[in-house]
């Protein structure tokens, strides 16, 4: 049955003629209109107008359609959290007490905690319990307005549990609402038995996993965490290199607790993104200007590390086009909650209402290479939609720390009614 979504108080479009992802004050322009209804039919956005247009144009679709009011509420594109280590084992939260008391990140995956817990973790896990631990994190991320997610492997480190974690995506995929972007990342982190002998690791991955990850068609992008102690610049760029040549997009995490030239050569390999950027140089950010690297900010992990946030205000002003995301993971950001990031990037980024919702949807679509079809309120793209019980969009940030998702829409359907999943 179509679908008409009539009498919301703003319908923030994000719509624009500008191409690619946005950047500087385009980031700020929400597209924002206070008269229009929405019509879908299928899974698709068939007409975004005033009512009486829709009437006069598709009269037998407004007949036959199941009308929903959303007087008093605000209407939005999904959100798209471009940056997650979702399916995994186990949980971490004795590692925060760890960390309250002084103990850094690094410390303790260095000491066998951290990732590699968390990795142990996942090769005892049977893909059953993968699968029905992240379908209940995913009905979370749908309850919270996220209509697609990104998801990293990475708690494996050899093939098997790689390869584990990619096909819970996959069947996942077919079987949640939720849309999932597959990222193939191998080199999380150098498994103990190869530790002195980094580059055989290095070389592991590069000839034996990424062959099977693209011969599989497992994933889309590839990442890699660049970072003192973890791998290496030289090392990430071989690594991603190597992932171009399957046709695998390179991603990185870069400059995340020590600054690394990750940013710099995100640049370089011509990566679509680079993640994290805590302390990235001005010479990174700048590079990253020029070749139209997007960077993926998330501020939840500086929140949970009490670590430095990304200079988010910088990177708009000098042109990086800018996303931000949870990084749902169980070590450094174990949060499905992207509104609560969004006013994290408000008040410690120093970036505006309006930009957060531009780096939540269109500019987060863009760093998983799903632009054409969601993050925006357009004719023709997927019918992702979220109305919110607000009044207006600056109310997302105003009343913080909450969850205003009243009704989910994926792909036509609406699965989240008064904030309950059906
Ligand atoms: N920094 C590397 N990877 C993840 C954390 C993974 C973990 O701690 O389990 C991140 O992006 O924050
Ligand atoms: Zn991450």
């Amino acid at each position: 049955m179509p679908l008409l979504i009539r009498n919301a108080n703003e319908v923030i479009t994000l719509a624009s003629e500008v191409e690619g992802p946005r950047m500087r004050e385009a980031m700020g322009e929400l597209a924002v209109q206070t008269n229009v209804d929405v019509l879908i039919e299928g899974d698709v956005i068939k007409m975004v107008a005033p009512f009486e247009e829709i009437q006069a144009a598709f009269p037998q679709l407004v007949e036959r359609a199941e009308v929903i009011d959303a007087t008093g509420k605000i209407m939005m594109p999904g959100l798209v959290d471009c940056h997650t280590h979702l399916v995994h084992g186990g949980t971490r939260e004795h590692e925060l007490n760890m960390r309250l008391n002084g103990k850094s990140y690094m410390e303790i995956m260095n000491a066998g905690g951290g990732i590699h817990y968390t990795t142990t973790k996942t090769k005892e896990s049977s893909a059953e319990h993968l699968f029905a631990k992240t379908y209940e994190h995913l009905n979370d991320f749908l309850l919270h307005g996220i209509t697609t997610v990104e998801a990293k492997s990475g708690y494996g480190l050899d093939w098997a549990t790689e390869k584990k974690q990619l096909e819970v995506v996959k069947l996942l995929q077919e079987h949640h609402a939720v849309d999932l972007v597959s990222t193939f990342m191998g080199a999380h982190a150098v498994p103990k038995e190869y530790k002195g002998n980094e580059d055989a690791f290095v070389d592991l991955v590069i000839n034996e996993m990424l062959p099977q990850v693209a011969a599989e068609n497992l994933a889309e992008f590839n990442d890699v965490f660049c970072e003192k102690g973890v791998f290496t610049p030289a090392q990430s760029e071989k690594i991603l290199e190597a992932g171009k040549k399957y046709g695998l997009i390179p991603k990185i995490h870069a400059d995340e607790i020590e600054p690394y030239e990750g940013a710099e050569l995100a640049a370089k390999v011509g990566a679509i993104s680079a993640e994290h950027l805590l302390v990235a140089s001005d010479e990174g950010i700048d590079a990253m200007a020029k070749s139209g690297t997007i960077a993926v900010l998330l501020p939840g992990t500086a929140f949970f590390l009490k670590a430095p946030y990304a200079r988010g205000r910088l990177m708009v002003d000098r042109g990086v086009p800018v996303a931000i995301s949870t990084d749902f993971n169980p070590g450094s950001s174990p949060t499905i909650s992207l509104p609560f990031i969004q006013n994290l990037a408000c008040m410690n980024m120093g970036m505006t209402m309006e930009e957060v919702l531009c780096a939540t949807t269109i500019n987060a679509a863009y760093a998983i290479n799903r632009q054409d079809s969601i993050g925006t309120i357009e004719v023709g793209k997927k019918a992702d939609l979220l109305l919110l019980n607000v009044p207006n969009f600056k109310q997302l940030q105003y009343f913080y720390g909450m969850n205003h998702t009243n009704t989910v829409v994926k792909n036509g359907k609406v699965v989240v009614k008064d904030g309950t999943l059906i």
